[in-house]
């Protein structure tokens, strides 16, 4: 059956998807639509937004579900109800500190974007990434359950957006969360897709 990605030309929140689909062996089309054009096809998305994924006659948004969907072929999933919790867990996490850097970003007011980033590089970003670094620790150099995940896969693909959108690069001095990344974007189908993949900031 086909399958299609629609998204950005970005990675963003269309990354991790494209990340598990490539692990994955599915073959897919990396459907990229130019921002002039996202005001035409806005309308035709079921909440107006992407990313969207196509199977044959059906589509499906949320980017978390649909990784999640992905990762299940791959069997990056846990062994028990309670490990997919465990790695849900992680996943909403960072997607957590990502929505918060993202209303960082995003900000159109001046002042009030000082005041966010203050608050975001002395307390937002040290809370979150630490307790993310001592999870890595826990669990062996993995997100959760002590062995690769879609978490895993997730993070490695989301952590750039976030140092870019930050301003700081969020994995120095987190040996075990750039050892996730590295680990990650090694494997032999991820590194093959990052040497081909379009070339963007985030
Ligand atoms: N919760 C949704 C959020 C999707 C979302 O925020 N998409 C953004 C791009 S990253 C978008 O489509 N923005 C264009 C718009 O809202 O017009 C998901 O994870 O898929």
């Amino acid at each position: 059956m086909s399958v299609k990605l629609t998204y950005f030309d970005i990675r963003g929140l269309g990354e991790p998807i494209r990340y598990l689909l490539k692990y994955s062996g599915i073959n897919f089309e990396d459907d990229r639509i130019s921002f002039d054009d996202w005001p035409k096809l806005k309308p035709s998305m079921p909440f107006g937004q992407m990313p969207l994924i196509t199977e044959g006659a059906r589509s499906c948004h949320q980017s978390v579900v649909i990784g999640r969907y992905i990762a299940k072929r791959a069997k990056l999933t846990g062994s028990n109800d309670w490990e997919d919790l465990e790695i849900d867990a992680v996943v909403d996490t960072v997607n957590d500190l990502r929505q918060k850097i993202g209303a960082y970003y995003f900000e159109s007011n001046p002042e009030h974007k000082e005041r966010l980033k203050a608050t975001l590089l002395n307390e937002t970003i040290p809370f979150y990434m630490q307790r993310l670094e001592n999870i890595a620790q826990e669990n062996s150099g993995y997100l959760a359950v002590r062995k690769l995940t879609w978490a895993d896969f997730f993070f490695a693909a989301i952590i750039d957006l976030m140092s870019y959108f930050s301003g700081m690069d969020l994995l120095k001095d987190r040996p075990y969360l750039q050892t996730i990344k590295n680990k990650v974007d090694n494997l032999p189908a991820i590194k093959k897709w990052i040497d081909v993949r379009p070339k963007t900031d985030f």
